[in-house]
């Protein structure tokens, strides 16, 4: 579906050279669902913008859905659907006329966009509102007409810029319900951004992790957690013996059976933490525990924190993608 070598696109402001998109390679396969992970500013927006062929590349080719995007942006146009940042729906239009100028925008003969406004007005839950202006939609009313938009003509493959940003949980949480739906229906690709972690890890089976321009990764995110985040195991203990911090971490580490996979373990205060270079810190937990009953040492309380694609991202980068994202 999509095949990108070199692509690279450098914008001049002023004097300044923005490198926005640094030579990336892409590709993917039909029926993948992959998420473009990164802070603000990475170069996101802009990758999909080339490969939707909006936007021309400085140097590099993309083919999408078997069409160049610089040779052949009709054709590209008429196998992909894109739904952007902003909403897309002009706000004077009632929800149905706009599905229809769509329709007809795409050269659907009106039986057809007729009959394809209706499975998408049933489909994206829009029913009732087919007579509403678009201005008075609440925000995720407006997405779902977007996503309606962007399948009036039935493309392979999706393009979603931030389909969820400024929504509420709820309705994030409905949207995705019905894009996933809508997938499991239709077999459809579909390429997105975020920068919602946890949207990326569930929703999406490949996040390519972007940062200032560049792929830094690309892989499943339990893969992702796997090679580049660890478990930690932290717990809050009582020492009889009244041991310092550093004799404690000592005993525990003898403790700890070497089938763990502990990289590091620490005291300090109260507080021991062990972290297991796996997912799987939940099934080492009890081990974890027993290590610390054989140094001693009674536990309080114990919690675990499993690795995600912020600890994949601060391993890749050195800073936090929620941090970057707050800033
Ligand atoms: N038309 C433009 N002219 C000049 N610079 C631009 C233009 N479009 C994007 N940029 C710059 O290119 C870089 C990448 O921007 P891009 O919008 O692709 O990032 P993004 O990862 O999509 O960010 P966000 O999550 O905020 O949408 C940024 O530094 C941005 O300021």
């Amino acid at each position: 579906m999509i095949r990108a070598r070199g692509l690279t696109k450098t914008f001049h402001r002023k004097k300044e050279a923005i490198h926005a998109v640094d030579n990336v390679d892409i590709d993917v396969v039909e029926g993948e669902l992959v998420a473009f992970l990164g802070p603000n500013g990475a170069g996101k927006s802009t990758t999909m913008r080339m490969l939707t062929s909006l936007l021309a590349p400085t140097s590099g080719t993309a083919t999408v859905a078997g069409f160049d995007v610089v040779r052949d942006p009709d054709k590209v146009r008429a196998h992909i659907g894109y739904i952007g940042q902003g909403n897309g729906g002009g706000y004077s239009y009632k929800v149905r006329d706009e599905l229809y100028n769509q329709g007809r925008f795409y050269g659907l003969p009106a039986r057809r966009y007729r009959s394809r406004a209706a499975e998408l007005i049933e489909a994206l839950e829009l029913g009732g509102l087919e007579k509403r202006g678009i201005q008075s939609l609440s925000g995720g009313q407006k997405r779902r007409l977007d996503v309606a938009l962007g399948l009036m003509h039935e493309p392979p493959l999706l393009f979603l810029d931030e389909p969820t940003t400024g929504l509420d949980p709820h309705s994030r949480a409905n949207l995705w319900e019905h894009i996933q739906e809508l997938r499991r229906r239709t077999g459809m690709t579909i390429v997105l951004t975020t920068h919602y972690l946890d949207e990326a890890d569930k929703m999406a089976e490949r996040v390519v992790v972007i940062d200032h321009g560049r792929i830094v990764a690309d892989a499943s995110p339990g893969d992702l957690e796997r090679e580049y985040a660890d478990d930690v195991i932290t717990a809050r203990v009582a020492s009889p013996a009244g041991l310092d911090a550093t004799e404690s971490a000592g005993l525990v580490r003898r403790a700890l059976p070497p089938g763990i996979g502990a990289v590091d373990t620490e005291a300090s205060g109260d507080v021991v933490t062990v972290v297991i270079a796996t997912t799987h810190g939940a099934e080492r937990l009890p081990a974890a525990l027993e290590a610390l009953r054989l140094a001693d040492l009674t536990v309080l309380s114990a919690s675990l924190t499993q690795a995600s694609l912020d600890d994949v991202f601060l391993n890749l980068t050195g800073r936090r993608l929620r941090e970057e994202i707050a800033s």
